[in-house]
Order: structure tokens, then sequence, then C-alpha cells
């Protein structure tokens, strides 16, 4: 059986090659989202991990530990598979801010945040067959300077509880986000740019996947 990630013969024609099959260690409908509208159909397994459960001395370095945490808890159920984990976190002048939960925290956190900048760090590790490429992007993200009725009416919404850093690029929060230095896919959840220099590292193209999920052009 010719191993599916050779490399392709010298000379010949960039072409579709078979691909590993590819599973994202996430619930994140967003992560999701962002990976089939950019051509590529993952499978799903959640991973399960506790997050209280792990730490590191800086949310970038915390990204990376629990997106690695995930990729490694997920490996162990799909041999073979490319497994991709995932983890956000907004750095906040060196702290680590994940989902709010609770409304009094989001409107603590909108508090701390309008008018000034964060960086949303999000892990990425990419594992096969115990062979692991990783790494973290960083999105500076500027919070507008949103006034007491705006947090409470956004807060009122449910949107900021449950998502990194209390808000969305491409949700109601981009209403309070004046702009983003950086990749915008890190914010949502996986960074498109980076991801494609890991899947490289695996010696996987981006185009295969493609390949492997034929386009469907959106209704627009
Ligand atoms: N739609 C959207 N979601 C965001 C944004 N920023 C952060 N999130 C989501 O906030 C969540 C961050 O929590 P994580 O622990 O990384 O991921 P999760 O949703 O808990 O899922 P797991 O990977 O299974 O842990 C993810 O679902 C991100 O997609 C954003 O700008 N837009």
């Amino acid at each position: 059986m010719p191993d599916p990630l050779a490399a392709a013969p010298a000379g010949a024609p960039p072409g579709p090659r078979p691909v590993p099959r590819l599973v994202l260690a996430s619930a994140s409908p967003a992560r999701l989202a962002s990976l089939r509208a950019a051509g590529v159909d993952p499978d799903v397994v959640v991973s399960g991990v506790d997050e209280d459960a792990l730490g590191a001395p800086d949310p970038g370095s915390l990204a990376l530990v629990l997106a690695r945490a995930k990729a490694r808890a997920v490996a162990e159920r799909v041999p073979g598979a490319l497994v991709l984990g995932c983890d956000s976190v907004l750095d906040l002048d060196g702290a680590a801010l994940g989902k709010p939960y609770e409304p009094e925290e989001a409107r603590r956190r909108w508090r701390a945040m309008r008018g000034r900048e964060g960086v949303l760090r999000t892990g990425h590790c990419l594992l096969r067959d115990g062979v692991e490429h990783a790494a973290v992007s960083s999105t500076t993200v500027r919070f507008a300077d949103v006034d007491e009725a705006e947090v409470e009416a956004y807060v009122a919404t449910g949107e900021p509880l449950a998502v990194a850093g209390a808000f969305t690029l491409d949700g109601l929060g981009g209403w309070f986000v004046e702009g983003v230095d950086g990749d915008p896919h890190g914010v949502v959840g996986v960074s498109l740019p980076l991801l494609r220099r890991l899947l490289a590292a695996h010696g996987v193209r981006v185009a295969d996947l493609w390949a492997a999920q034929p386009y469907a052009r959106p209704d627009c």
C-alpha cells in the first residue's frame, strides 16, 4: 500500500493525493463552520478534556497546553487520523480569559476591555500517530468604548457567556470590535493560514483536502 503522504514524484503535476481522515477534536460550532466554509469537512470527536485541570504560566502557553491535551485525548480513539485540537483565550494584560459563563463576569470583562486592546490567542495541535505539530495564533483585538447600556444589552443576549473573551467577531460582538491586527480566523477559533502550515508539516496540502471535499458554491 503506497504511503498516502509520500511526496509526489518529481515533475508530477500537482494533483489531488489521498489524505488521512481529518478529525476536529472540538465541540466548537464556530471552528467547524470555519473549516467547512474553507472547503474542509472534518469528523468531530469532542475531547471532553477538563480545561480547569490544566495550567500554564501565560495565556499563549495555556492555549497550547489545552490544544495539545484535546488532540491527544481524541487521537487515542481514532488511530491513523489527523487530529486537530484547539483552544482559545483572550490575553488581557497577561490574564488568560476564557468563557465568562456568568452575566456578572461578562459585564466585568467588558468594563475592563472597552476602549482597549487584547490579544486573542488560539492554540492549535495537529497530531497523527504520535507526531505533533503545534503553534499559537495571536490576533490583537481593539474593542469599542461601549457604554453601560450596550454592555447590558450584549450580556442580555447570552452570546458573550459561552465564548472565549466574552465576545465574538462574527456575531453580535462584531458591533463592538473596532478592528483586528492578525488573522481574524484565529479569533473565531481556528487560524486557517496557521493550520495550512501545520498540515504541510504533516505532508498534507490544503488543496488535497479540498479535493476530498467537493466545493459547494454558496448561494450568494
Ligand atoms: N463564533 C465565534 N466564536 C468564538 C469567537 N471567539 C471565541 N469563540 C469561541 O469560544 C470558544 C472558546 O472555547 P474553547 O475552549 O477554545 O472551545 P470550546 O468551544 O469549549 O470547544 P472545545 O474545543 O471542545 O473545548 C470556541 O468555541 C470558540 O470558537 C468568535 O469571535 N466568534
